[in-house]
């Protein structure tokens, strides 16, 4: 028998608190001090439907993995649940208004326009969730700004006829040298989530990044995966490494290819577009001793699990455990990319994680600058495959790091954007705009395949120089120019 939503409705405290997601209901009473994201967000939905809060941000299975049987209390007559009535909110309303507005898709031109789409189409706390970085978002802006340093070296009267940019990575013969990198939360932009850059991955041949804070289940992402298609396992260390060994495990007898250790977050980073989001659950939480300031947004609340103690002498241990490849994501100095040659992983992504994590870190491609002459010089260059991502936002950006030695370029932001503004087909989209301007792009170059990207293809004289040009004259540059000011009389 059915319980009615009367019933759950009673309740709706930290003594007795029920809520009910996807039609079911559940005891959360004890849990409510162990949830990392604070008790308050869950006390807001006591006794009532918490689906739309919980979807995005929890995979289809935590319950069943973190929520004692005994307190699945079945299911619910949902006709007997009073809707929540979210207050008539005139900023939602213009949201669906400017929804309704948006441009086609076939006048999506690059990567950028998607991203102008969903800043005006995306709910603000997923907006904010996503396009977030650290502190002064300066490396988030450098992470792009550093490709515009880089200027080509074209080759000219070469047969670029034909040309071909499919390239391997771990093995694995991909269509495109970018890949789709983990980036965490998929439902906040799209209510299917991941399983739509699954989709999307396949059709461009594509490997696909799976992220440790997916909002897909993992065992969903992979169950989208079709034919042989290829996909990666993107890990944050657990403080408990039962569970890390767990997932790791599972990983690869799914089948995953790569195993990609983020090396960079021991916590994650102050975004503070994130912590002003609704996600800001105020109030705090004592876990497992410690209070848990959940006031840091979505991104604090959901990475409480993160293990800050992880260092090199764990790289055996992660041998240890799993035959997969073993790639290090985050790397952001040539010293440390020597120390992985030496500790023997396959790989390093040289990345600062989208800006995300500690803001003034150089960008991925100059890191990569450093780092290639010194593995060459070394003999090193084909001991482990190095992958950069950051700010890729156009495939010149691609060429420019794969003439720098890249195996491949990671990108984030464009893909979540295209899905959460069109879809699947957006995604779909990107990746065909993409494949339109690197044929053109290594056209240009004239390459024709991407072995022959060399570093003698471009010049980076100055993509170390971080300073600024002179601070725009905008006086002069608008009012003292008697010359062009209309009816000026000198
Ligand atoms: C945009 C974005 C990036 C995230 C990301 C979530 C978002 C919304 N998340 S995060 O919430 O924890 O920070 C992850 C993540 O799960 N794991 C990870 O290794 N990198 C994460 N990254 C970093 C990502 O893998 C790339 O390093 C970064 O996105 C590349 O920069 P662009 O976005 O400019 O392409």
């Amino acid at each position: 028998m059915a319980l009615s939503g009367v019933e759950v409705s009673k309740h709706d405290s930290k003594e007795s608190c029920w809520v009910i997601i996807h039609g079911k209901a559940y005891d959360v009473t004890e849990f409510l001090p162990e949830h990392p994201g604070g008790m308050g967000i869950i006390l807001k939905y006591a006794g009532k439907d918490a689906t739309e809060e919980f979807e995005p941000i929890h995979p289809p299975d935590t319950l069943d993995k973190y929520l004692d049987k005994s307190k699945h209390l079945g299911p619910v007559d949902m006709s007997t649940v009073a809707k929540i009535k979210e207050a008539e909110d005139p900023e939602e309303a213009e949201r669906q208004q400017r929804i309704a507005d948006k441009p086609l898709l076939s006048q999506c031109y690059n990567l950028m326009d998607f991203e102008s789409v969903a800043k005006r189409t995306m709910k603000r706390g997923a907006w904010g969730y996503y396009s977030s970085a650290a502190d002064d978002e300066i490396t988030l802006r450098e992470n792009h700004e550093a490709f515009h340093r880089i200027w080509f070296r074209p080759r000219i009267l070469v047969d670029v006829k034909k040309v071909d940019f499919s390239t391997t990575m771990l093995g694995t013969k991909v269509d495109m040298p970018f890949y789709v990198t983990a980036t965490a939360l998929g439902k906040l932009g799209h209510p299917e989530g991941e399983v739509l850059l699954t989709k999307a991955a396949k059709k461009h041949n594509v490997v696909q990044m799976i992220p440790t804070l997916a909002s897909c289940s993992f065992d969903e992402i992979m169950d989208a995966a079709e034919g042989d298609q290829v996909q990666w396992m993107q890990l944050y260390v657990n403080s408990d490494r039962a569970i890390t060994e767990r997932i790791v495990k599972h990983a690869e007898k799914r089948g995953c290819k790569g195993l990609f250790i983020t090396v960079d977050a021991p916590q994650l980073g102050r975004r503070e577009k994130d912590m002003r989001s609704k996600f800001t659950d105020q109030g705090s939480n004592v876990q497992s001793g410690q209070a848990t300031d959940t006031s840091q947004g979505a991104a604090r609340a959901i990475s409480s699990f993160i293990d800050p103690s992880l260092s090199w002498d764990d790289i055996p241990w992660f041998k240890s455990i799993t035959n997969m490849p073993i790639i290090l994501k985050g790397v952001q100095r040539v010293e440390d990319v020597l120390k992985a040659v030496e500790h023997g992983v396959q790989g390093v992504v040289l990345s600062n994680h989208g800006g995300r994590q500690l803001d003034f870190a150089r960008s991925g491609v100059e890191v990569l600058a450093e780092t290639m002459p010194v593995l060459r010089e070394l003999g090193l260059q084909d001991r482990i495959e190095v992958f950069v991502d950051g700010g890729a936002r156009r495939a010149t950006d691609i060429i420019k790091a794969l003439c720098l030695g890249a195996k491949g370029v990671g990108i984030g932001r464009p893909f979540l954007y295209a899905m959460s503004a069109y879809g699947v087909d957006g995604v779909d989209r990107a990746m065909q705009l993409l494949r339109d301007e690197l044929e053109m792009g290594m056209r240009l170059i004239g390459c024709t395949s991407v072995d022959q990207l060399n570093p003698s293809l471009v010049d980076i004289r100055n993509l170390g120089s971080h300073v600024t040009g002179v601070p725009r004259d905008h006086l002069g540059h608008k009012i003292y120019d008697p010359l062009v000011t209309p009816g000026f009389k000198p």
